[in-house]
């Protein structure tokens, strides 16, 4: 078992990863924390969706009863990236609201980042701010948005567009679920997982190009091994940089066209991590045309998108002007400039204005 400390004051809190902890749980499985001191006679409310709750709430539960919680109660919102919205993220407050849950509840996100990202939304705003633990069960989720504190949901006109940030008290990663998640979704989760590579660790790059073959096959200790490495990254930047004043603006890597991608096509066509795959191959074009790293770093960059069978280019239906239209709404976007994160090379990225127009519809039309 790995435990990772995300150091924020008082939004301290740690990153448990392992195999059965929760998912055919190993009672002499210790924790190397204690969850009872935010646990013990709270009433509980565990969010989850239709595709997950069915293979995991019951062990989910099973795990929280065993820190005499007062009260388990549960909503299963329908599963998709399209109910990531206001509508949706209302059926979790209609719930708290009519089990009279007090400021002193917790909320338990049991699912992929759509799941989390609402949860933890759900908790930043009922009654101006309760706690929740993410227990994430998709790789995107497990290296990526379960930590950090990132909540919200969509807007039809844009990805994320309301939110807050909202630090968990735990993060249990249990990598036994993935055993039940869909190829295509273990991939969208590896785009994340090649994002920190790329943004910040050339060695961990170079151990994803060395190790793929042992990831795709999904081998217990290498898949442990990605997720604690994404997780000790992010956690390093989060502790740096919590709100997105500086160097939290480069886990947005390949994002701004990615986010693009997913809001033109509608929300749920293409997956987060695949857009944002292709978000990435745009990112180093850019970078390219700007004469800042070699055709060569970006052939290395699309051969390991490409081996994870992710997309390496836009969707062909979304035109230049479109895309750049759709990327002008960017959070990032500051005095009407488009900031984006462009490589130096791989493992070094900055946040820039200085991509023109005029390179960006080269890239995007390419
Ligand atoms: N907050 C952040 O920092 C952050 C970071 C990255 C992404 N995100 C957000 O996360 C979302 C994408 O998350 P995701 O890729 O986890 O998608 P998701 O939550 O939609 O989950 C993907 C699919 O897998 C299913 N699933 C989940 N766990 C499973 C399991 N163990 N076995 C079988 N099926 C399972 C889900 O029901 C769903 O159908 C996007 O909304 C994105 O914007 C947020
Ligand atoms: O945690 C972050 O910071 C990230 O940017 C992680 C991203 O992978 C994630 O998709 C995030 O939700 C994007 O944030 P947004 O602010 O661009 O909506
Ligand atoms: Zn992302």
């Amino acid at each position: 078992m790995e435990c990772i400390n995300v150091q924020l004051e008082n939004r301290s809190y740690p990153i448990i990863i392992g195999q059965q902890l929760f998912v055919n749980a190993c009672s002499s499985h210790k924790l190397p924390i204690d969850p009872t001191e935010f646990l013990t006679n709270k009433k509980l409310l565990i969010v989850s969706n239709d595709t997950v709750a069915p293979l995991y709430l019951e062990q989910a539960k099973h795990w929280c009863l065993q820190f005499n919680v007062n009260a388990v109660e549960v909503v299963i919102l329908p599963d998709g990236e399209q109910y990531k919205d206001l509508e949706h993220l209302n059926r979790i407050f209609d719930a708290l609201i009519e089990k009279q849950f007090g400021r002193d509840c917790i909320l338990v996100a049991l699912g992929g980042g759509v799941i989390g990202d609402m949860t933890g939304f759900a908790a930043a705003c009922y009654q101006r701010g309760v706690d929740f633990i993410q227990i994430p069960t998709t790789l995107l989720a497990q290296v990526d948005s379960s930590v950090g504190g990132k909540t919200g949901v969509n807007h039809a006109l844009g990805k994320n567009m309301i939110g807050s940030f909202h630090q968990p008290k735990l993060v249990l990663i249990d990598s036994d679920c993935l055993a039940t998640l869909p190829d295509r979704e273990f991939a969208a989760g590896m785009a994340e997982v090649i994002k920190y590579g790329l943004l910040w660790d050339i060695e961990f790059f170079e151990w994803i190009e060395q190790y793929q073959v042992e990831l795709k096959a999904k081998h217990p200790q290498i898949i442990i091994e990605a997720i604690k490495r994404c997780c000790e990254i992010k956690a390093e930047i989060v502790i740096q940089d919590e709100t997105e004043q500086g160097c939290r603006a480069l886990l947005n890597l390949g994002h701004t066209f990615g986010h693009a991608i997913e809001t033109g096509l509608g929300h749920g066509t293409w997956l987060h991590g695949e857009a944002v795959a292709a978000g990435m191959v745009m990112a180093f074009q850019t970078s390219q045309h700007l004469g800042w790293i070699s055709e060569e770093v970006v052939e290395r960059v699309i051969e390991l998108i490409a081996a994870f069978d992710l997309p390496t280019c836009k969707p062909e239906q979304l035109k230049s002007e479109q895309m750049l239209a759709l990327m002008q709404r960017d959070k990032k976007v500051k005095e009407g400039q488009l900031r984006l994160i462009l490589p130096q090379a791989i493992g070094n990225t900055i946040v820039t204005s200085q991509a023109p127009e005029s390179v960006l519809t080269q890239v995007l039309s390419a």
